[in-house]
């Protein structure tokens, strides 16, 4: 789905080769520091590397429309927005940003089910705790038609217990629709637990084996 090839980027990353295999979920993991969420910005196209080459589909995504690159590739950022007004507000809110028709409050209330968010959609999102805002936007990211989902540690505010059952119903529904996922967490019995394919940032990335040679 990715391909990352010789890519530097300022005094963070050098990565002579790194695959995201499609229909596969992929977790991140590494040091705190190690480059894991700017390889996420790199696959969004919120930045570009110094040099190398970031390919999605086998295309050069420095040639691609960005809009429509982050309607294909959506992330959910670690420090994910919540938007005044209720839950239905916020569920909707992805979808009108990405022209998507918005669907029945059927399908809506079956996203918060997925997220394990048991709210009304006309309960006020700003009432919410961090946990469950954190779940919110999961499941407003869920609604996207994406071919990719992006996630920057998508259950840091969750208990461990919650965690896993919320990232299970999220990457059920992803499963089922073929998607790819890329997942950076801290957690180690979600990456055991839910990696297609484990992706352990130092072995890729020379910058943080230059820095842990420093220590
Ligand atoms: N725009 C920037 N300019 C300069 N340094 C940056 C920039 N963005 C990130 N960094 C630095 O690059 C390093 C990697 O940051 P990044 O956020 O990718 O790490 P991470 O592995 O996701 O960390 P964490 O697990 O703590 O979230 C950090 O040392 C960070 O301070």
């Amino acid at each position: 789905m990715f391909e990352l090839k010789d890519i530097i980027y300022k005094d963070i990353l050098k990565i002579d080769h790194l695959h995201i295999e499609d229909n596969k979920v992929s977790i991140l993991t590494g040091e705190s520091g190690s480059g894991k969420t700017t390889v996420l910005k790199l696959l969004n196209h919120l930045i570009s590397p110094d040099e190398g080459t970031v390919l999605y589909k086998g295309k050069d995504i420095a040639a691609l429309d960005p809009v429509q690159h982050r309607r294909n590739v959506v992330m959910l950022q670690q420090m994910h927005a919540i938007f005044p007004g209720t839950v239905k507000d916020n569920l909707t809110a992805g979808l009108r940003f990405a022209d998507q028709a918005v669907p029945d409050d059927q399908l809506l209330e079956e996203a918060l089910q997925h997220v394990h968010l048991r709210k009304s959609l006309d309960t006020e999102a700003d009432g919410l705790s961090g946990g469950e805002q954190q779940r919110l936007a999961l499941a407003r990211v869920l609604l996207l038609d994406a071919e990719v989902f992006l996630l920057d540690e998508p259950s840091s505010a969750l208990d461990e217990e919650t965690a896993d059952e919320v990232i299970a119903g999220f990457l059920k529904k992803v499963k089922q629709k073929n998607r790819t996922v890329v997942m950076v967490t801290h957690s180690k019995q979600i990456a055991e637990r839910y990696a297609d394919v484990p992706v352990h940032l130092e072995e890729y990335n020379q910058k943080s084996k230059d820095a842990a040679h420093e220590r």
